[in-house]
């Protein structure tokens, strides 16, 4: 098939990995080609999804061959794979979450040299709630108090959630403000009352939670909520392998899924 692409999955043995593996198989213009997992892992050398893509640890030739990367990992292993992909110059999406801010400037350093694509949530709905979000924080202004609760599975090691601080960061920035400065991650103990234009944060973890974010925007009298609740993690992978279609065409540069869905702002 003409503009086939060839792609490597980070973390394929994760439960994003398995996503990946299983979405990509019934496309005729996506080959997983390379399924690359933690080095020193038991699955090297096995064969993992339903087309047994081979296992290995050996990035850089994975990375070289691929016509584009797919990273849901750990920030570490994004970070090692980023640095590979912009050597051999491969076209690069990930959807790790619980970079830090240095971190996600290394990632983006990156993107001068090739097309780097980082989301915190592939889904198409969660990419328009957070248009949403900021259409309705510009609205209601100060008025209202926001908070942004949002809840996962008891394996979830990184929070508040990429997708809660996406969302926050398009409250405040329908507000003119920076997350950075109105965050508040956490209240224990005698904490007073809430200050004005703070954004908080709340998280829950149990369960097989695939993923929900609230944001509630709450006045006097009357209170807003808006809700994504992903009941399927196929969401997540087929956004991706969509957003590795999208950007095996796209020159060197920083890109988001809000690009791949609703056009380069
Ligand atoms: N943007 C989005 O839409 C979404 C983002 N995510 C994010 O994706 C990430 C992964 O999530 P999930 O799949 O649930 O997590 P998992 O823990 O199930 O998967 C992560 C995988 O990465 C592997 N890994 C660890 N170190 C390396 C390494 N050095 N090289 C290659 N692989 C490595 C782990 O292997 P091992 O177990 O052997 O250590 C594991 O298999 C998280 O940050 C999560 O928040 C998740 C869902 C959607
Ligand atoms: O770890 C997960 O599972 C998810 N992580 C992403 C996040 O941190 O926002 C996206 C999704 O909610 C699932």
């Amino acid at each position: 098939m003409e503009n086939k692409i060839f792609v490597a999955i980070v973390g394929a043995a994760g439960r994003m990995g398995v996503e990946l593996l299983e979405n990509a198989s019934p496309l005729g213009d996506i080959s997983i080609t390379d399924a690359l997992v933690r080095p020193g892992s038991d699955v090297v050398g096995t064969s993992l999804g339903p087309d047994a893509v081979h296992a290995s640890s050996d990035f850089e030739t994975a990375i070289d061959n691929a016509t584009v990367v797919i990273d849901f990992s750990t920030p570490e292993s994004c970070l090692r794979a980023a640095a590979i992909a912009a050597k051999t110059g491969t076209p690069f999406v990930s959807g790790t979450t619980g970079l830090t801010a240095e971190q996600v400037d290394e990632l983006h350093g990156y993107s001068s040299d090739i097309a780097m694509l980082w989301a915190s949530n592939f889904s198409v709905g969660v990419n328009s709630l957070e248009r949403l979000v900021e259409l309705a924080s510009r609205a209601v202004g100060e008025d209202f108090d926001i908070e942004i609760m949002e809840a996962h599975h008891r394996h979830k090691v990184d929070a508040p959630s990429g997708t809660a601080r996406f969302l926050g960061e398009a409250a405040a920035r329908g507000r003119g403000q920076t997350l950075e400065d109105h965050a508040c991650y956490a209240r224990h103990g005698q904490v007073g009352p809430r200050a004005p234009a703070e954004i908080g944060f709340q998280t829950i973890r149990g369960g097989d939670i695939v993923g929900e974010h609230t944001v509630f925007l709450c006045a006097d009298g009357e209170r807003l909520e808006l809700t994504h609740r992903a009941t399927d993690r196929g969401i997540f992978a087929r956004g991706a392998l969509r957003a590795a279609k999208w950007i095996s065409t796209q020159p060197a540069g920083w890109y988001s899924m809000q690009d791949v869905l609703f056009g380069k702002s």
